[in-house]
C-alpha cells in the first residue's frame, strides 16, 4: 500500500468520526416534557405534544332578532291579554259594560289605571268615527293604540361606550332576588356577542355567593370578575377598584353588580350613592339599570320608585316576564317613572335575555 492510499483512508476514517460526532452534538436537547413554554408562532396552529388545547369559551346567541326567538315564551303567558281584548272589540255591540270589561282586562293585566284609561279613550274614539266591526280593522286599532302607550319613541339604546380613556360604566341596582346577578352575566354575553369587551365588578358583597355567581357567568364566556374575597367588604370599595382596573385594562364597558338591600331608604341612598361617587372619581357612569321582577307586580312598582328617588335611572331590566301574564307592568313602569324598558328577561337559559322591542312585544301579545 503506497503512502498516498494510507492517507486518504486516515482522512476518510476522520471524516468518519467527525461525522458521527456532529450528528450527537447538533441534535439538541430533547422537547422539554409538558410542552414548550414559549408562545407559538402564529402559523404554529398544532399544539405542541404534551401541551394542553385552551378551554372553548362558550358562544353566546346572536342578539339580532332575540324578542323574536323568544316571542313565544312571551304570547304563552301574555297572549290571553290581547286574546281578550280582541274577543271583546269583536262583540256584536260595543257598549259601556263591554269598554267597563275592556278597562278591567287591562288593569288586571297590570297596565296601570292612568295608561288603561287613555287605551280605551283612545279605542273608544277610533271605534266611533271609523264606526267598523271589520275583525282586521279592529285588530289594526287595538296593534297601533296599544304600541302608543307602549311608546316605541324613547330612547332604548344603553349607554355601554365611555370616551376617550374612559370606559363605559353600567351601574345593575335593584333588590335581591330578582334576577341582577343573573341580568349582569347574561347582559355579558350579550356584550360578548357584540364583539366588546368588559370586567364586571362584584359589589354585591352581602353575599358571598353572588361574586362566586357572577365569576361563573363571566367565566363561561371569558369575561373577569374583580371580587372580594372578604364577605361584607365596603361594596364602594370593590366597585373602586373595579372601575380602576377597568380603566387600566382599557376594556370597553365595566358592568357593576351592587347590593340592594332595601332595609330602608337612607341606608340604600347611602350605599348606592357612595358607590356612584367612588366609579365616578375614575370613570363617569354612563348607564343605570334598574331590574325588576315582573311577577311581582304592584310591589315591583313600589320598589321602583324608591330605587328612583335614590338613584338616577336610565334604564329597566324587566325579569321574568316569561312567568306571568302580567305583560302591562311594561307600560306602568315606563308611564310611573318616565324612563324605558331596555331589556327584557324571558327565561333562566343564559341567553333567554332580549332588547326590548316595542312592535314585537305587542305583536305578541295580540298574534
Ligand atoms: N323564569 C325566569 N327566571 C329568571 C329570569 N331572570 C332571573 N331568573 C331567576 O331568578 C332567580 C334569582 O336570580 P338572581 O340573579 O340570583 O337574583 P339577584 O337579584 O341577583 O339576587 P342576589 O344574587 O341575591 O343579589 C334565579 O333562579 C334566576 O334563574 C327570567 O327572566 N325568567
Amino acid at each position: 500500500m503506497n503512502d498516498t492510499l494510507i492517507l486518504i483512508l486516515y482522512i476518510l476514517a476522520g471524516v468518519v468520526v467527525l461525522g458521527g460526532l456532529a450528528f450527537v452534538f447538533l441534535k439538541g436537547p430533547k422537547a422539554p416534557k409538558g410542552g414548550y413554554p414559549e408562545t407559538r408562532d402564529e402559523d404554529d396552529t398544532a399544539p405542541p405534544v404534551g401541551e394542553k388545547a385552551e378551554p372553548g369559551y362558550e358562544t353566546p346567541a346572536p342578539v339580532a332578532g332575540r324578542l323574536q326567538r323568544l316571542r313565544a315564551r312571551l304570547a304563552r303567558s301574555n297572549s290571553m291579554l290581547g286574546k281578550g281584548l280582541l274577543a271583546l272589540l269583536s262583540s256584536e255591540k260595543i257598549d259601556q259594560d263591554v269598554w267597563d270589561e275592556i278597562e278591567e282586562t287591562l288593569l288586571m293585566a297590570d297596565l296601570g289605571s292612568e295608561p288603561s284609561q287613555r287605551l280605551v279613550e283612545a279605542l273608544q274614539t277610533r271605534v266611533r268615527v271609523e264606526g267598523t266591526d271589520d275583525p282586521v280593522r279592529v285588530k289594526t286599532m287595538l296593534r297601533e293604540e296599544l304600541l302608543k302607550i307602549v311608546d316605541p319613541t324613547m330612547d332604548r339604546e344603553l349607554g355601554l361606550d365611555g370616551e376617550g380613556e374612559n370606559p363605559g360604566v353600567v351601574l345593575v341596582v335593584g333588590v335581591n332576588g330578582v334576577g341582577k346577578t343573573t341580568t349582569v352575566g347574561k347582559l355579558a354575553r350579550v356584550m360578548v356577542a357584540e364583539d366588546k369587551t368588559l370586567l364586571l365588578g362584584a359589589a354585591d358583597t352581602f353575599r358571598a355567593a353572588a361574586a362566586d355567581q357572577l365569576e361563573t357567568w363571566g367565566g363561561r364566556v371569558g369575561v373577569d370578575t374583580i371580587r372580594s374575597e372578604q364577605e361584607g367588604a365596603d361594596p364602594a370599595s370593590v366597585a373602586y377598584e373595579s372601575a380602576a382596573e377597568a380603566k387600566k385594562r382599557g376594556v370597553d364597558t365595566l358592568m357593576v353588580d351592587t347590593a340592594g338591600r332595601l332595609q330602608n331608604k337612607a341606608g340604600l341612598m347611602d350605599q348606592l350613592g357612595k358607590v356612584k361617587r367612588v366609579v365616578e372619581k375614575v370613570s363617569p357612569v354612563t348607564e343605570v339599570l334598574l331590574v325588576i321582577d315582573a311577577t311581582t307586580g304592584q310591589n315591583g312598582m313600589v320598589q321602583a320608585k324608591v330605587f328612583a328617588e335614590v338613584v338616577d335611572i336610565t334604564g329597566i331590566v324587566l325579569t321574568k316576564l316569561d312567568g306571568t301574564a302580567k305583560g302591562g307592568i311594561v307600560v306602568a313602569i315606563q308611564n310611573e317613572l318616565g324612563v324605558p324598558v331596555k331589556l327584557v328577561g324571558l327565561g333562566e337559559g343564559p341567553d333567554d335575555l332580549a332588547p326590548f322591542d316595542p312592535e314585537g312585544f305587542v305583536d305578541a301579545l295580540i298574534d
